[in-house]
């Protein structure tokens, strides 16, 4: 059960996904990127092994606090390991991150689920083995027959109803877009989706992230006018009197925080500040599953439903353990993309999703993720 080593591997992957200087994703022509597998080793040769950006695990970062941390100490204490990662965090000089904390936790899930021969969503208590998936499209674009207009979002929803979703969420149009931020055209591009796919799909938006209060007002008002289930991340979520405000002034439901940061903590104060009305999570934006989890039953305790922020397994564990949360968070989606084309470095998708739009929990032990272990020692880099 003890910890012995921590191990980083970089290779290079093909992705088609490029980020723009916000940092949103859009699609491009493939191109080699770089990524991180974090493995957790144990005495007896057990390991857990999790995904990640290389920065995340550098060898600063490995080397002066991971390592001490988790070297020498049963692997099965994720909440004192967890708690001790988190407070080296304060004297860091902002050099251990919550991803960081994220990824170790994950691998440290993983490890347990791969001892025991158990998923994760069983080893903390399932509520259940499928969920439903809405389709998250990528943020809006200026590529001829993409996401550059109302239409193009309006022809992709028709595509997703197809392939099975029960709920759609746009992203609309950001800078480096010359045109965007625009209320109105996110608007027009709301009422083309709900037009193309009809009263019964669930819409959601996730906006432009800097509005102002009464720009994201207007928004929220035309969103209510649409019957759409949230609005998500329309400001600066800095700001927790802001979204109070917005939650206080519109009935559309207000989704938040994703990005704030403070992870479980920092929620708490959400919720008692009556900031939103859906509480929102996220493995890497709270710093594991250990306090995602944490995050979702403090929602449950205030009556509250609780989304999860981002594809891949360590946030389908958290859905699936979890009554107090609607969707699993599929994309993100675009329609020069085929998701389920998956990544070269894993055998399957983490994330299959049937005809009906219901995603299935793989029922192998840890993260369930298939990796290609050939594939990623033929691609090393590092
Ligand atoms: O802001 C982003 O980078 C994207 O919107 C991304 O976080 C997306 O996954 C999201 O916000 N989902 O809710
Ligand atoms: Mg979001």
């Amino acid at each position: 059960m003890i910890i012995t080593d921590v191990q980083v591997r970089l290779f290079e992957t093909t992705t088609r996904r490029h980020s723009d200087s916000a940092g949103h994703a859009h699609p491009g022509p493939p191109h080699k990127v770089r990524q991180a597998l974090l493995t957790i080793r144990t005495e007896d040769g057990h390991e857990g092994h999790s995904f990640t950006a290389p920065e995340i695990v550098r060898p600063h970062v490995i080397e002066k606090f991971v390592k001490k941390v988790l070297i020498g100490q049963d692997h099965r204490d994720r909440e004192r390991l967890w708690q001790e990662l988190a407070h080296w965090q304060r004297g860091s000089a902002a050099q251990l991150t919550d991803r960081t904390l994220a990824v170790a936790d994950c691998a440290l899930w993983d490890l347990a689920g791969r001892t025991l021969g158990q998923p994760i969503h069983k080893l903390i208590g399932a509520y259940r083995d499928k969920v439903l998936a809405y389709g998250s499209i990528m943020c809006g674009d200026e590529l001829p027959g993409g996401l550059a207009t109302p239409e193009d979002y309006g022809r992709f929803a028709e595509t997703l109803v197809k392939r099975g979703y029960k709920g759609i969420k746009l992203h609309t149009w950001m800078p480096p877009v010359s045109w965007a931020p625009d209320v109105k055209m996110d608007l027009k591009a709301c009422a083309a989706v709900r037009e193309a796919v009809g009263p019964d799909i669930r819409l959601m938006i996730d906006a432009f992230h800097w509005y102002s209060r009464t720009d994201a007002l207007e928004l929220g008002r035309g969103l209510e006018k649409l019957g759409f289930d949230w609005i998500e991340e329309p400001m600066d979520e800095q700001s927790m009197s802001s979204y109070k405000w917005l939650a206080d002034n519109l009935d559309i439901p207000v989704v938040g925080p994703e990005s704030a940061a403070g992870k479980h903590w920092h929620r708490a104060e959400w919720v008692r500040s009556g900031a939103c009305d859906i509480l929102r999570t996220g493995v890497n934006d709270v710093g594991g599953i250990t306090p995602a989890i944490k995050t979702m039953r403090m929602a449950e305790c205030f009556g509250m439903e609780c989304e999860v922020h981002g594809n891949t397994a360590m946030n389908l564990h958290v859905v699936a353990a979890s009554k107090n949360c609607r969707w699993y968070e599929r994309g993100l989606l675009h329609p020069f993309l085929e998701y389920d084309d998956g990544h070269d470095y894993l055998n399957s998708l983490s994330d299959p999703m049937d005809e009906d739009g219901f995603v299935h929990v793989p029922d192998r032990p840890g993260l369930g993720e298939d990796i290609n272990f050939d594939f990623i020692e033929n691609n090393r880099v590092g």
